[in-house]
């Protein structure tokens, strides 16, 4: 085989990178820009770096199929709407290719001006609110949801694909540039008429996307990928038969173009007949959620049919097992032949960090079972050197991949005895209040004495530059601990402060201390890693640094009872003790792929359930456990909802049953569909739930009707994402909806989600135009 080392090459492609940059590199350029520091000009020229630093890390790397338009300077959906036309009238837009402005505008709204009307209340001239966001199947990043109307049209709008294209042929690249599949687009998109049916609107998208295809050609792409993760959900034989539709379509008006169709996030399970019969020259399959279907799907392929093998983890950042994934991939390509595989990461590479040769602090021994993308790339070029028969030049690497992965099995740092132990002391007592909620309810009133419609807030108050420049200052040491201590009990004193001056019933501290509800846990937790540059986006301009779950899970000591303890020393009115809870934690983590999910989340459980426990005796009363990421954590197909739902809803009640019934639990989750779910909702038996309604108009209220949810709830009332200050006739029509659907006697008023990205000049005169609303409320009831 040796011989033919040099003549046989395999194909090695990324799917897509991550936009942001090493150093956050966009979201400077993009918050300059909105700040007016910056011109357009130079807010493109920075995109444009940003590309070709991209295309040239990939080459240097070994990727051989590298992609463009997998760029976005926001979503790469909303450039699909905007790529295609669908652009609502009240953008303004009239044609001709989409200004600038109207794209951001799409994103994040336009502001309106605010004025104080004679009775205090602040009014605003509406700007136009930005389109609806919501998570991107079932990982963190989230996306500006398409939006269509009765007899929509559309028009080829933006040039972005092919321009992006040229960008790169002129830098000597010869790229696959990546769509957004039309299927997938429609599906995930929304109208305000309800009974407009997405997918009757295919035939008028298809000559937008034939014609970009032919300029695609005509510029001199050969492949084009097209993403269409909706393959891997629960789809009906309409859905099935547009995909059907969509690629006989293209193969008849563009044939020059050969299309790689790409699946991602899970198994193509019962749409697997569809997917290896479309006429498309390639298939992607994600083979780390989706391994079992490796066989099937090979055996299933048509002779012509190119395979792109996605073995390497898209979504997480443990290091492969190379001579692992060799001894599977080897006799597959030897059956099919070099020229039909193509080896790749289960899915784009959005979802990971960048480089993990960045963090200088990490644990070594942790360090050396990570990779980030570029690590990722690095794997692939060397299984696809080693498939071409070249797997002597890199055994090197291959047997330092495999010392890897044993150290990492036999690591001290992985396993620990107590936490084994206390896991098998669970008792079903520990998952269940000692009293139902009609019997907490009732002590619990008595205590707090709230007037009907308490108002509270979510959490967090904004985090300021400054607030954000203090902690970047301790991390660096210049800022001494005492120093930063005393500049976070004031921020957290003035906004106690503040809370009572305009008559808010429940506060809370502000979550000044925090750099993410998820993150600040993770690094006081043992078991965790974090990182330091390891930034991944979340939507937008806003990107997390998911903490690493690498080994079992302990609470060294108390995490935020100090702080609780600070800011309810400042008032007599309840503190809510603020905590996230286990399945966000988990959800929004990289997570141990060498137990089960369920595992991980029981043991991060118990360790909140300490915390619970000790606010408890420290005296907080009313406890916030969030739950943001309990019902975006759905898997993708419904068959796999219960055992999902079972586990999430078990590790809630495990963290939150191990106080009195005067001790009252709270949760709060967003961007929330609860109808589905609503079983597993009242199961958690929450005393208060929080959530996000105000954009669905309180219609998300519909399940608890139904459900005859006996609770309480705080049905948010106005739209934190966006900088708009609601009126309190707003707020007050979405009240009275709120009170068609549930019994006053359960309603708590409040925003929809934590007020961290807002500014305080936002922040003020919405929440006073709150507490208004829900005195004039009371004043009627
Ligand atoms: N993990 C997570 N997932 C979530 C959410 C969430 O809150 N957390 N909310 C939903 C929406 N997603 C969101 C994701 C991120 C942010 C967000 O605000 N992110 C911040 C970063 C938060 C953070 O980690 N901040 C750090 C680091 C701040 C920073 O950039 N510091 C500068 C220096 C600061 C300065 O000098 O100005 C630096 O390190 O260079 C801190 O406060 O300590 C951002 O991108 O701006 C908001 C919502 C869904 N998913
Ligand atoms: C994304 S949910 C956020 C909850 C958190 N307590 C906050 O107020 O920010
Ligand atoms: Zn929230």
């Amino acid at each position: 085989m040796s011989n033919v080392s040099t003549s046989v090459r395999l194909a090695v492609a990324t799917l897509g990178t991550p936009r942001i940059g090493p150093r956050r590199e966009l979201k400077t350029a993009l918050e300059s820009f909105w700040a007016g520091k910056i011109d357009e000009t130079a807010l493109l020229a920075t995109a444009a770096e940003l590309r070709a630093a991209n295309w040239a890390r990939q080459k240097a790397r070994g990727i051989s199929v590298i992609p463009s338009n997998d760029f976005s300077l926001y979503d790469h959906v909303l450039d699909t709407s905007v790529m295609v036309g669908a652009i609502p009238e009240i953008y303004g837009w009239t044609g001709g290719s989409v200004p600038l402005a109207t794209y951001f505008a799409m994103a994040r709204g336009s502001e309106g001006e605010g004025e104080a009307c004679a009775h205090g209340h602040v009014h605003h001239h509406h700007g136009v609110s930005a389109q609806e966001m919501t998570k991107w199947f079932d990982t963190n990043y989230h996306y500006m949801v398409p939006e269509f109307k009765k007899g929509q049209t559309f028009a080829v709008s933006s040039t972005k694909p092919i321009d992006e294209y040229k960008e790169a042929k002129a830098l000597g690249y010869q790229t696959r540039p990546v769509l957004l599949g039309p299927v997938t687009f429609l599906k995930l998109g929304k109208s305000k008429d309800a009974s407009l049916d997405a997918l009757s609107l295919l035939d008028g998208l298809l000559p937008v996307y034939i014609e970009v295809l032919k300029r695609l050609a005509a510029e001199g792409a050969e492949w084009v990928q097209i993403d269409e993760p909706c393959l891997v959900l629960d789809l009906d034989d309409a859905a099935r038969q547009a995909l059907r539709h969509t690629y006989d379509v293209f193969a008849k008006a563009v044939p020059q173009i050969k299309i790689m169709l790409a699946t991602y996030f899970g198994d193509l399970g019962d749409n697997r007949d569809t997917a290896v019969s479309l006429p498309v020259a390639g298939l992607h399959i994600d083979l780390v959620r989706g391994a079992d279907q490796f066989a099937v799907v090979v055996a299933k392929a048509p002779k012509n049919l190119t395979l792109s093998l996605g073995v390497i983890d898209g979504r997480n950042i443990w290091r492969a097992n190379l001579p692992t994934l060799l001894n599977k991939l080897e006799p597959v390509v030897t059956a099919l032949g070099h020229e039909r595989v193509q080896i790749a990461p289960s899915c784009s590479m959005l979802h990971v960090p960048i480089d993990l040769d960045a963090e200088t602090a990490l644990d070594t021994d942790v360090k050396e079972w990570l990779a980030f993308s570029l690590q990722k790339m690095d794997e692939l070029s060397v299984l696809g050197r080693a498939l071409a028969g070249q797997r002597d030049e890199v055994a090197d690497r291959i047997a330092a991949s495999k010392t890897a992965a044993a150290k990492r099995k036999e690591s001290s740092k992985i396993h620990n005895r107590a936490v084994t132990e206390r896991m098998s002391g669970i008792t079903d007592q520990m998952r269940r209040r000692h009293s139902p909620f009609d019997v907490r309810a009732g002590v619990q009133h008595k205590q707090f004495g709230l007037p009907l419609f308490p108002t509270t807030t979510i959490g967090s108050f904004p985090q300021t530059a400054d607030v954000r420049k203090a902690r970047a200052a301790h991390a660096k040491g210049t800022l001494k601990d005492a120093d930063y201590d005393q500049f976070l009990k004031e921020e957290t004193a003035r906004a106690v402060r503040w809370q009572e001056e305009i008559g808010l019933d429940v506060l809370v501290h502000g979550e000044f201390e925090r750099n993410d509800m998820v993150q600040y846990f993770g690094e006081q937790l043992s078991g965790f890693a974090f990182t330091k540059h390891g930034w991944v986006q979340s939507y937008g301009s806003r990107y997390v640094r998911p903490p690493i779950l690498f080994g079992d899970v302990s609470r060294p000591k108390p995490m935020t009872v100090d702080w609780w303890r600070y800011a309810q020393s400042l008032t007599k009115r309840p503190m809510k003790a603020m905590l996230t809870g286990p399945v966000t934690i988990l959800n929004w983590s990289f997570v141990r792929d060498d137990i089960p999910r369920s595992e991980a989340c029981r043991q991060i459980a118990l360790a909140i359930r300490d915390e619970v426990v000790d606010l408890e005796k420290e005296g907080a009363r009313m406890i916030q456990i969030d739950e943001a990421a309990l019902r975006e954590g759905l898997p993708l197909r419904r068959s796999q909802w219960q055992h999902y739902l079972d586990w999430a809803v078990e590790g809630f009640r495990l963290c939150s049953s191990g106080v009195a019934d005067e001790t009252q639990i709270h949760t709060h989750m967003c961007y929330s569909e609860f109808n589905d779910i609503i079983d597993a909702i009242g199961a958690m038996d929450a005393d208060v739930i929080s959530i996000e309604t105000s954009r669905s108009k309180m219609e998300l209220l519909d399940a608890f009707k139904t459900y005859h949810y006996p609770n309480e709830i705080g049905p948010g009332v106005y739209d934190i994402h966006s900088p708009r200050v609601p009126e309190v006739g707003e707020m007050k029509h979405l009240l009275v909806l709120a009170r068609q659907r549930l019994s006053d006697a359960q309603l708590w008023i409040n925003p929809d989600c934590g007020l961290k990205t807002r500014k305080w000049d936002e922040v003020r005169p919405a929440l006073v135009n709150m507490v208004a609303a829900a005195r004039e409320l009371r004043a009627q009831a």
